[in-house]
């Protein structure tokens, strides 16, 4: 049974998510429906979040966001992957990249010939056949033309909240600034009827998207839906994020370095390096984080380091009655591989998709829950993976990942690549094969097996094939600029009127 027709969305809450939402909903269902968005600067926004996936540029795409007038607004400086440096041990790094490795065929992946080639003593390192990886290491980016680069951004998180409420109003999008005291719900329904301001002003709506961050306002303290915890998979719970001068070229991706008990990023902007520390506080204090963040960072501090709590999980349901979490409010997976904003605008996206024109009903519910579970459920798993496979040895946490229970999907997903080297993107999954395949060997997963199509092919002509292969890339990276020289013209030039 359908819920009354929907003709009043209401946001509450302006962060990365609340926009992302009021841009979306605002371009694919605004002429049929009232947006507003309601947000307080008293309380603010997360303030991290800046390291994307290339999905962001479809999301743009499909917003008509121009390019170059998004990276000069947000700071932005362009990401091929991410360096994952002392996972397996310290001095060990690998590198996963947003593009494809090597060549497949349709009988096999590019891994199996790869193996083969390897174990025949014809192959160079798996990095060298990865264009965006060998482009990153070496610093260098274009986009456009000929370039061919799968890439997305670093960005000011800040500035892109402010960016999208630029083009979120003009498109209707009505903005209250305020407290929301309390979340009034129908008491016949159990709906969600109205938020009431602090100033005791209802704002009332069909449809409420709960973007408040990690309070979920109105769908946990409202409509107390309940929360998954993953921490006994996804153990850190603290971050401590600071900003800081640059000391050289921005890098065109970002960092992700190992330490006693979590991690530490590095994300480079035009303007400053945004940092931080991840750790899981049963195995590192406050203070010891602080001085271990404060010993490892290259630049000058501009902000005092900021402590942020969360705990890994997902909220039971993200639709629940009439209202959908979208952005922290939803869950959170930690920021690893920097898929939180990316969850955001494949919500919105999907929501606006299935939007409930005619009324919510639990056929609509359901499907978007279950889109949104497997989802998140397959990116669990991928970072889960990045902590499993560690090699260091002798640290509590680290040695607590390594024996820890994994889910029986991720367990099954490494026996398949152990045994047979066989790597595979399930409909509705974000990571392809190459994701897969590059931290999954990255983390140390040597196959015992693989399929026998490199040694049909041969040893002479696997050799070739790699080498012609590497060789293509090493010219095709040699004839890019450098990516601080391409950053500043792209940002440097005015935007058409
Ligand atoms: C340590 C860390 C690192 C991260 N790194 C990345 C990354 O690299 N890449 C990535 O994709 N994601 C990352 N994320 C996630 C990313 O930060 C969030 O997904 C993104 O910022 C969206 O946040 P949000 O809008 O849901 O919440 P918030 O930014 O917290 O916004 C909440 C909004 O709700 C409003 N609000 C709350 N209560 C009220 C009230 N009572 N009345 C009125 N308004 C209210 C606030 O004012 C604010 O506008 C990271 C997260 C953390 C914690």
């Amino acid at each position: 049974m359908a819920g009354r027709p929907v003709k009043r969305v209401v946001i509450a809450g302006g962060g990365t998510a609340g926009w992302c939402v009021a841009a979306m909903l605002a371009k694919a269902v605004g002429p049929l429906v009232t947006i507003t968005l309601v947000e307080s600067d008293d309380i603010g926004t997360v303030g991290v979040g800046e390291s994307t996936i290339p999905t962001a540029r479809r999301f743009h795409d499909l917003l008509g966001i121009e390019e170059r007038e998004f990276v000069r607004a947000t700071q932005a400086s362009f990401k091929l992957g991410i360096s994952f440096e002392n996972w397996t041990r310290d001095g060990e790094s690998y590198f996963h990249s947003f593009g494809t490795v090597g060549r497949r065929t349709w009988v096999a992946d590019f891994q199996h010939m790869w193996l083969e080639a390897r174990a025949m003593g014809v192959a160079g390192d798996i990095a060298e056949y990865s264009l965006e990886t060998q482009a990153a290491l070496a610093m260098k980016f274009a986009a456009g033309g000929d370039a061919g680069l799968n890439y997305a951004y670093h960005l000011d998180a800040t500035a892109y909240g402010q960016f999208l409420r630029r083009f979120a109003q003009p498109l209707g999008v009505e903005r209250i600034e305020g407290k929301i005291r309390s979340v009034k719900l129908d008491p016949e329904s159990g709906d969600i009827a109205a938020l009431a301001m602090e100033d005791g002003s209802p704002v009332e709506g069909d449809l409420f998207i709960d973007c408040t961050g990690f309070r979920g306002l109105l769908i946990e303290q409202a409509l107390h839906t309940g929360y998954e915890d993953w921490t006994h998979w996804l153990g850190t719970d603290r971050a401590l994020a600071v900003q800081t001068e640059a000391t050289g070229p921005a890098r065109p991706y970002t960092r992700a370095m190992a330490h006693q008990a979590g991690w530490q990023w590095q994300i480079p902007l035009q303007h400053r390096v945004g940092n931080g520390l991840v750790y899981a506080s049963n195995h590192l204090s406050d203070d010891a984080a602080l001085a271990l963040l404060t010993q490892r960072l290259d630049g000058a501090m501009l902000t005092d380091p900021r402590l942020i709590r969360y705990v890994s999980g997902t909220r039971r349901k993200s639709w629940n009655r009439n209202c959908v979490a979208i952005g922290l409010s939803s869950g959170f997976v930690e920021p690893l591989e920097s898929t939180s904003i990316h969850l955001i605008m494949i919500a919105v996206t999907r929501l606006a998709q299935l939007f409930p024109f005619d009324g919510v009903n639990d056929a609509l519910r359901d499907r978007y829950n279950d889109l949104s579970r497997r989802e998140l459920e397959a990116i669990r798993d991928f970072i889960v993976l990045h902590y499993h496979l560690n090699n260091r040895q002798g640290e509590r946490f680290w040695d607590a990942c390594r024996t820890m229970d994994i889910p029986e999907s991720l367990a099954a997903r490494i026996a398949l690549f152990r045994d047979s080297a066989t790597a595979y993107q399930a409909n509705d999954e974000l990571f392809r094969v190459d994701s897969w395949v590059q931290v999954m060997l990255g983390q140390g997963l040597v196959p015992q097996g693989r399929h026998g199509l490199g040694r049909m092919i041969g040893k002479e002509r696997l050799a070739g094939s790699l080498n012609g292969l590497a060789d293509g890339i090493r010219n095709h990276v040699a004839r890019l600029p450098e990516h601080q020289q391409f950053l500043d013209r792209f940002a440097s030039v005015p935007v058409a009127a």
